[in-house]
């Protein structure tokens, strides 16, 4: 135990605030400069492979009794600050009553200071990024048998893709039951180290889950079939495969050489989380 007064143990905080505070100002005007770098390319400033990269470097260097998750959300907030002064950007997000999780999810993502709607079905979602009206869209992951099948839209050249997986370092107090979520954007993901894919395929007829799944190995692309279903006389599938597929990659073009997929489509890629960021003391990377 300390013999310090609080006096002087408040003026030390005072001194670390003042800090923090100099080191985030300068931290804004160094982002001034990342923005002006990146100019050349795509207008939307948000980097989740850099996020994820910056994110699980803290988390293995955290320690202490401050709660990693809550570090994260720090982390989080600052980065959609300093994401703002790059560009203006929005976000559409899919909240009906059920779901009221995700917009809680984006929030923790993306900031409060960012503009953010709440939209009741996924298709307005898809819409409002498809047409440009919101530059990222959050939605529930894909799933295995989804009963709502928005991936669909993603297979068309042009379209946006997932990048970003949340929540990325623990969860927190959400409404409702516990969930996770994607983002969508017109972004090229990069890979991190960690990532899962998604394809979505054709094939002419239906076919086995436990086929489509070796010829994906054969391909090395190893992964699970999530879902199947016919659409305008085709069948349409989802795998998730567990590496970074790029959109060009060599292992897709493999892959609908050796058939029976006619064509494939790498519909985005994201960082894994970081496990057990929510527990006291940090995070499973970090121990
Ligand atoms: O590194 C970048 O590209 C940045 O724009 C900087 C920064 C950050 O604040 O650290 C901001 C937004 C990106 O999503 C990732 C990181």
């Amino acid at each position: 135990m300390t013999n310090r007064s609080l006096d002087d143990l408040r003026r030390e905080i005072d001194e670390i605030d003042d800090a923090i505070h100099d080191l985030i100002m300068k931290r804004a005007d160094v982002v001034q400069h990342v923005g002006a770098a990146k100019k050349s390319q795509t207008v939307l400033p948000i980097r989740p492979s850099r996020e994820a990269f910056m994110l699980r470097r803290l988390s293995g260097r955290h320690n202490g009794p401050f709660q990693l998750s809550a570090l994260a959300r720090m982390w989080h907030e600052m980065i959609a600050a300093f994401t703002m002064i790059q560009a203006s950007y929005k976000i559409a997000v899919f909240s009906d009553t059920s779901h009221h999780t995700l917009w809680d999810l984006a929030r923790d993502q993306f900031g409060s200071q960012v503009p953010m709607t709440a939209f009741e079905t996924r298709r307005e979602v898809l819409q409002q990024v498809m047409n440009g009206q919101a530059d990222v869209g959050v939605l529930p992951p894909p799933e295995e048998d989804d009963d709502h099948p928005w991936w669909t839209q993603l297979a068309v050249p042009g379209a946006p893709v997932i990048v970003q997986r949340m929540p990325f370092a623990g969860v927190g107090n959400v409404r409702g039951v516990p969930a996770e979520a994607v983002a969508i954007a017109r972004l090229e993901p990069e890979p991190t180290g960690d990532d899962v894919s998604f394809i979505v395929f054709a094939t002419a007829d239906p076919v086995s889950r436990s086929t489509l799944v070796s010829k994906m190995k054969e391909a090395s692309l190893p992964g699970v079939l999530l879902a199947s279903l016919e659409q305008n006389g085709e069948w349409i599938h989802l795998a998730q495969v567990e590496d970074f597929v790029a959109s060009e990659d060599q292992r897709v073009t493999k892959f609908v050489k050796a058939g029976p997929a006619i064509a494939a489509r790498v519909i985005g890629a994201y960082a894994m989380p970081i496990a057990g960021a929510s527990k006291p003391g940090g995070a499973e990377a970090g121990e």
